[in-house]
């Protein structure tokens, strides 16, 4: 696309052959030092969005923070561009699928700004309770106003974390450094590392909300994560309590807690993201910023000499890789397949990733204890591929995209899996030829604390994949789309009753199907409900988990699967629960 008469002319210096990169932000200049040696750089900060648009087919490489917008548009006129970077961790602005669809790589720093975070979280902690903004802005109008700003300590209050990951535990560690006692909410969180740091873990925001004196969020902006926060859980605080969000905006409901702050069910808050950034006169999100009882930064925590030295350094090293033939360290998009594998492993790529992502919200939702060993097992002709790095890439992917919007590929899968304290053995189980498949997988999930392993197995069929078992239960359905998985006796009129509370509640059901107890775990129950008709019960026996209504039901366990449409609320999971002989139920969205 040619730059129109009123657009700015394409940088001075005609090139001399050397790649160009261009930084319409405010980058640190040790990175782009290290550029410099090797390619054109240019920083123009104070671009329009139109003039990055006409500037941009002259580009092999652009650098970014936060505040431009890398649109599809964008990367469709970067005919040359081959390297996307941000200098920092949240990739929202960047679309990556569309990089991706140009064959043009994403590369952030991942930890490059965690303690610039965190600091600034504590800073907006102290600031919100000592009135620190309030008191700076009436000093300099000219007032003395001491009684007016008398604050509150921190000392001894508790802090509550929603997200325990990078920031949320440096966070922690630093709270519990001023004397604060830290509760902290994350299902996926290792209570081994939480416990180590001196932090309480709970599981709800209804055990968390009330005790908490402060509240910090440190999860990314996902679906789940989407107005995390509204009124019904801010009622749930304490009037006095302060919240704080150095995450992203949009975890909290901004209009609840604008009305929280003007109603007082809450105190004060510490924002430094917004749902619009920069912040739109009149929105809710600036009268949140304008708000007295706010102290408010324009998504400062990164804006550290430091930090922002590091994500520099971070970016400019996997630039200079790209544009010269290299590999990055931190690709957001890098492929999870190579082309040349693409044909053979890709249905059980697309397996391996439904798999994981199925463990995490079916089993890790109530054994947030595991230890995260996992075994990634092929069978049959798949036992034979060498290159299982794709099918490993893909579990890791499956694992954390629920609860995480880290990108997952083959370069940084190894990465992500020790950040996150998971390990993953894969075993080719040769010569059994897959059971009753041509090729199949096995995941199991070894957890020390729990009686039994879990078991999650799959096939493809065609391109169709197919989960097969889960644990004890023989299966046979499509990972894909919205699932109930109940866990529940066998019944008549199990099914009916079932149907009747998802359809009061107006949402349908695409499909139904009934996993029984695989022929092992028949035998077994049959085995264990003959003995204690046998023995009848004795005084003083302990009972774990969910009694069984009678010995002989032991074998009437089953798993209903329902595919469904439409929004699942908590209040439909929560009658789900209630309807007798219901063990379990848990919402799976794949
Ligand atoms: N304001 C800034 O300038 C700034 C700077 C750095 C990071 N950030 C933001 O901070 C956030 C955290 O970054 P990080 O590097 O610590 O990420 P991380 O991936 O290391 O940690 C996120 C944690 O949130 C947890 N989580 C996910 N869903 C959850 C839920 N529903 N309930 C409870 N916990 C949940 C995950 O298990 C994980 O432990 C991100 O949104 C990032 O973009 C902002
Ligand atoms: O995602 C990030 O790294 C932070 O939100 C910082 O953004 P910034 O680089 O625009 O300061």
């Amino acid at each position: 696309m040619a730059p129109s008469a009123d657009t700015p002319s394409p940088p001075p210096s005609p090139t001399q052959g050397r790649p160009k990169i261009l930084v319409p932000e405010k980058v640190s200049s040790e990175g782009l030092a290290l550029l410099r040696t090797l390619y054109e750089v240019d920083t123009r900060t104070g671009l329009s969005a139109d003039d990055i648009l006409a500037l941009i087919p002259h580009y092999h490489g652009l650098i970014v923070r936060s505040e431009t917008k890398v649109t599809a548009s964008l990367l469709a006129a970067g005919h040359k561009l081959r390297v996307v970077a941000r200098a920092g961790v949240g990739v929202d602005n960047i679309d990556v699928e569309a990089a991706t669809k140009h064959g043009i790589i994403v590369v952030n720093s991942p930890a490059g700004n965690i303690v610039a975070a965190a600091e600034h979280t504590i800073a907006l902690l102290l600031a919100t309770a000592r009135n620190v903004g309030r008191a700076d802005a009436s000093l300099k109008a000219g007032k003395w106003e001491r009684s007016k700003l008398v604050g509150v300590e921190v000392g001894h209050k508790t802090l509550g974390i929603i997200g325990l990951g990078k920031v949320g535990m440096k966070v922690a560690r630093m709270a519990i450094g001023l004397g604060m006692k830290v509760t902290a909410l994350d299902p996926y969180a290792s209570p081994e590392v939480a416990k180590s740091a001196g932090v309480s873990l709970v599981s709800s925001l209804g055990d968390l909300l009330p005790v908490v004196d402060f509240l910090t969020i440190h999860t990314p902006l996902l679906a789940s994560t989407l107005n995390l926060l509204g009124e019904d859980e801010l009622k749930k605080m304490k009037p006095s309590a302060r919240v704080l969000n150095v995450a992203r905006g949009g975890v909290y409901n901004e209009e609840a807690l604008l009305r929280g702050l003007d109603e007082g069910w809450i105190a004060g808050a510490g924002l430094d993201v917004f749902t619009k950034e920069p912040l739109v006169e009149g929105s809710v999100a600036a009268r949140l910023a304008a708000h007295e009882r706010v102290v408010a930064t324009p998504h400062l925590g990164a804006s550290t000499v430091e930090a922002q030295e590091n994500v520099s350094m971070d970016v400019c090293t996997q630039v200079l890789e790209i544009l010269r033939g290299g590999l990055p360290t931190a690709a957001v998009n890098a492929p999870l397949i190579l082309p040349e594998e693409y044909r053979r492993l890709q249905p059980f790529v697309k397996l391996v990733e439904k798999m994981g992502s199925l463990y995490t919200q079916h089993y890790a939702r109530n054994s947030p204890s595991s230890s995260r060993h996992f075994e990634l097992s092929y069978h049959g002709e798949l036992a034979g591929i060498s290159n299982t790095r794709p099918l490993f890439a893909a579990l890791v992917k499956g694992l954390v995209s629920p609860i995480s919007d880290a990108n997952v590929n083959i370069v940084n899968a190894t990465l992500i899996t020790k950040d996150r304290g998971i390990a993953i053995d894969e075993k080719h189980v040769r010569g059994d030829g897959g059971g009753a498949h041509a090729s199949a997988v096995t995941l199991r999930s070894f957890d020390a604390g729990a009686a039994e392993e879990q078991v999650i197995e799959g096939y493809v069929s065609g391109k169709s994949i197919f989960i097969s078992k889960l644990d004890r239960f023989t299966a046979n359905f499509h990972p894909e789309g919205t699932l109930l998985i109940l866990h529940n006796y066998d019944e008549p009129g199990k099914i009916g009753h079932v149907g009747m509370v998802v359809g009061r509640h107006g949402i349908n059901i695409t499909f139904m199907q009934v996993a029984g107890l695989n022929r092992e775990a028949r035998a077994k129950a049959e085995a264990t409900a003959a003995s204690s008709v046998a023995d009848g019960p004795v005084e003083g026996d302990a009972v774990d988990g969910p009694a069984p209504m009678e010995g002989i039901q032991l074998t009437k366990e089953a798993l209903m699967i329902l595919g469904v449409d439409g929004e699942v609320s908590p209040e439909v999971l929560e009658d789900l629960r209630r309807a007798e002989g219901i063990l379990d139920v848990s919402l799976v969205r794949l």
